[in-house]
């Protein structure tokens, strides 16, 4: 109740004077943290930057909800750099206490192509350890954020795509696309953080039926199963529905709310952060087995001469 009247009342600017008095007196009315506190008040700043080239972040000033677009085309294939500015990205939404996030992509038929095999084939292990690495940062970040967020899907999001978009909380598509975790149809065991973001997304057992498959959905079947909330026409009303899903949080303390979603991921988040390194070697030693390693360079071929 004390939390909620405080919230509704902080929505214009604070100074650093008045957030240090108001600090203060919620501390000591609820003996906590003063850390804590400042983290939890509510946005105060929106900005909107060109940060990136590969990842454009727009913030609505009014709504205080960031539209984060992925543009490195023509797949937005996740590289290292993508996945650098995706987690730089993530970091100065969370600093600035944004209001929601909607995911998209630049690319007009794709939202994301998933991990670009590039990084994947003949890899330096150096360079794929600092990839693996901020694939799983930006996981945590995404799938952590103490912010809301959706996923405007305007184009196919196989594998490393679908995987962006079941991070985020809700999930609105456009028709005519595939979505799906392919990874065992490529000779891949899909990582301990995929299968978490997709069990808290569809039933253990579509989850189960859509991973050992390797199903590629179309935006009809993956709406039937609960891969994804909404479908809209076209890349603009998709953003439309996000929006409106993210404004249904106007009426929820943000703090109740952030914490709720925190309580219900904390066990995948822990999961992850404790088997990082272990998780880095599944994949490392998997990956460069002679026989995966040729499996990619012919898929990667096949990609090609289509
Ligand atoms: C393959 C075995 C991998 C083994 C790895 C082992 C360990 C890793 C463990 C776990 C991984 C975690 C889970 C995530 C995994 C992944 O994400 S793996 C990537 C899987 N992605 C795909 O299977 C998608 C492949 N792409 C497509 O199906 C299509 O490109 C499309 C997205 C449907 C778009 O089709 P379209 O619009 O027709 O575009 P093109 O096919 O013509 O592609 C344009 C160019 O982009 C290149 N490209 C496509 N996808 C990728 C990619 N993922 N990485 C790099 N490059 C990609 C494609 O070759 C074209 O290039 P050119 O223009 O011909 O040069």
């Amino acid at each position: 109740m004390l939390l909620t009247l405080f919230e509704s009342h902080t929505h214009f600017f604070l100074s650093m004077f008045q957030k240090m008095i108001l600090t203060k007196i919620i501390s000591n009315t609820l003996s906590l943290h003063k850390k804590q506190l400042i983290e939890w008040l509510p946005a105060v700043r929106y900005f909107s930057s060109p940060t990136n080239p590969l990842v454009n972040v727009d913030v609505n000033d009014k709504s205080g909800i960031a539209v984060v677009t992925m543009n490195r085309k023509p797949v937005n294939g996740l590289s290292l750099e993508l996945f650098e500015a995706m987690s730089k990205a993530l970091d100065d939404l969370e600093n600035n206490r944004i209001r929601g996030a909607i995911l998209t992509s630049s690319c007009p038929t794709v939202f994301s192509a998933g991990l670009d095999l590039n990084e994947l084939y003949q890899p330096d292990k150096k360079r794929f350890k600092a990839f693996w690495t901020t694939f799983q940062d930006v996981w945590l970040k995404l799938y952590g954020s103490s912010f809301p967020t959706a996923a405007a899907i305007n184009g196919h999001a196989p594998a490393g795509g679908c995987f962006l978009a079941i991070s985020c909380e809700y999930r609105v598509m456009c028709p005519d696309y595939k979505i799906g975790l392919n990874e065992t149809r490529l000779g891949i065991i899909a990582p301990i953080f995929l299968r978490a973001s997709m069990r808290n997304t569809v039933s253990n057992r579509e989850a189960e039926k859509a991973l050992t498959l390797g199903t590629l959905y179309s935006t009809e079947d993956a709406l039937k199963i609960g891969l994804i909330d909404e479908i809209a026409i076209y890349k603009v009303k998709a953003i439309e529905r996000c929006e409106n899903f993210l404004a249904q949080f106007n009426n929820v303390s943000s703090i109740a709310r952030s914490f709720t979603k925190r309580s219900l991921r904390q066990k995948d988040l822990e999961e992850l952060e404790n088997c990082r390194e272990e998780d880095f070697n599944i994949f490392w030693s998997n990956l460069i087995e002679p026989s995966v390693q040729k499996q990619i360079g012919d898929y990667m071929q096949s990609l090609k001469k289509k």
